[in-house]
């Protein structure tokens, strides 16, 4: 018996965009796209990050609810594509699913009794007293035990709710409870109780949970590991006290309410973001997929800047790929008043000339095109002397500390700027 409960490596779901009635595929949305981790027996492994980064496609394919469109789930060493069918139906025995919304699982013709007695009926306990015992004593054990399980759904709050939803994934006596999203419905202290009492069980029972939040701080108070998604790949992971005391990519800063600065006499916050905006998932970014929102997004070798000057000029190209539908468009998202220049230069903080004259002058001519009218064309100079690394090339996820590694290239031993010690890499991050 190995000390891996679930492996899932490479895995990927792509979905196709389709249009019209012929339905002709226009795109692919990858919505997971080479994730790749373990979950060991016992432990609380954590997967975080914004709606729609592609952490419930990823519990859906882990349980074949959704089929992978590449890559490998592994259950106890055994891939989950070759079990049969007798064998699948042990496997969705063994992992059981906790959603956000516990009133999925439930009917409001039954009562919370035959709620949670459903899956042992459909598994063969055939018996109805002893389905009854079972039941009771599962209800005691999520804290429910003076309720009446003869009562109905909507009799009780959400909190409870959950804990009749956690009973009815228990009760089969699982492995692994892959838990999505389930107290972000709740608020405070109904959260932290339900949150604890999965703890309770997780101990109790040996068991394995895979928790899926957006909520950093959920990871934090539950999770032993964690990884961190963006956009369908993982940009680190690592123990939960390391990740979150000192993270290393800018993402995973920004989930933590903080951007520090690559400068130490600068202080950022998350609001130094680049922009806010999640791109659309059918069309993802080049190179790292975090680089349109990056406030550490690196500049050429070349570059001279001032970190807030360069992320200006950066922030000013990228709206501008970001496709205004027009230059009216363009001049009326800016603020200020005067000519287009000073306009730009308002609106992205940019100082009437920047200290870096190849920038200067490459910025003069982006907004002189723009000036005459063409749009398309307008990025073109400026791109030509500030594209980044960070647009090129996709970072590995590499071991930059074991077991704590981050797919960014501020820690690619070559880039300029980049730590080139591991103690450096920490002091680095945590500045
Ligand atoms: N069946 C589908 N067809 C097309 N796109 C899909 C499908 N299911 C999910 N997606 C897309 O895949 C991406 C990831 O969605 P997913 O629900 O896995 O993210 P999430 O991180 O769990 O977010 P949330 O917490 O909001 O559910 C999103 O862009 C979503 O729109």
């Amino acid at each position: 018996m190995t000390d891996t409960l679930l492996s899932v490596r490479n895995l990927e779901k792509h979905f196709p965009v389709t249009e019209g009635l012929l339905r002709r595929q226009v795109g692919t949305v990858k919505a997971v796209d080479g994730v790749s981790f373990d979950v060991h027996r016992g432990e609380a492994f954590g997967l975080v990050g914004e709606s729609g980064c592609g952490k419930s496609t990823t519990a859906l394919s882990i349980l074949q609810l959704e089929e992978p469109t590449g890559g490998e789930v592994l259950f106890d060493g055994e891939p989950i594509s070759d079990l049969g069918k007798r064998e699948l139906r042990q496997y969705r025995r063994q992992v059981q699913l906790v959603l956000q919304d516990p009133e999925s699982a439930f009917n409001d013709r039954m009562t919370i009794a035959e709620t949670v007695a459903e899956p042992l009926r459909v598994h063969g306990m055939t018996d109805s007293e002893r389905r009854r015992e079972v039941v009771e004593d599962t209800l005691a054990r999520v804290g429910l035990g003076d309720e009446d399980p003869d009562s109905y759904p909507h009799e009780f709050s959400g909190g409870e709710k959950q804990r009749i939803a956690i009973a009815r994934a228990l009760v089969l006596n699982p492995d692994l409870i892959i838990a999505d999203e389930p107290v972000s419905a709740l608020d405070g202290r109904t959260k932290s109780d339900v949150l604890g009492l999965l703890k309770e069980l997780q101990t109790e029972f040996d068991l394995s949970v895979l928790l899926i939040s957006h909520d950093i701080d959920v990871v934090r108070q539950f999770c032993d590991r964690v990884a961190v998604m963006y956009l369908g790949s993982l940009v680190e992971s690592g123990p939960t006290a390391e990740v979150v005391e000192n993270p290393h990519h800018p993402y995973t800063q920004m989930l933590l309410g903080s951007v520090p600065s690559l400068d130490p006499t600068e202080s950022h916050t998350s609001t130094d973001l680049l922009t806010d905006e999640l791109p659309d998932a059918a069309d993802l970014p080049t190179g790292c997929q975090f680089h349109p929102r990056c406030p550490s997004i690196i500049p050429p070798s070349d570059v001279e800047l001032p970190r807030e000057e360069w992320l200006g000029v950066v922030a000013f190209r990228l709206s501008l790929s970001d496709g205004y539908a027009s230059i009216d468009a363009l001049r009326q998202s800016l603020s200020g008043t005067g000519d287009l220049g000073s306009r730009v230069r308002e609106t992205f903080e940019i100082p009437p000339t920047l200290s870096d004259s190849a920038v200067e002058a490459a910025l003069a001519e982006t907004i002189d095109i723009l000036d005459g009218g063409d749009l398309a064309g307008a990025s073109d100079p400026l791109e030509a002397v500030t594209e980044s690394i960070c647009e090129r090339h996709t970072p590995e996820l590499q071991e930059i500390e074991t077991p704590h590694p981050v797919a960014c290239h501020r820690y690619d031993a070559e880039e300029p700027g980049a730590p080139e010690t591991e103690i450096e890499a920490n002091t680095f991050a945590r500045q």
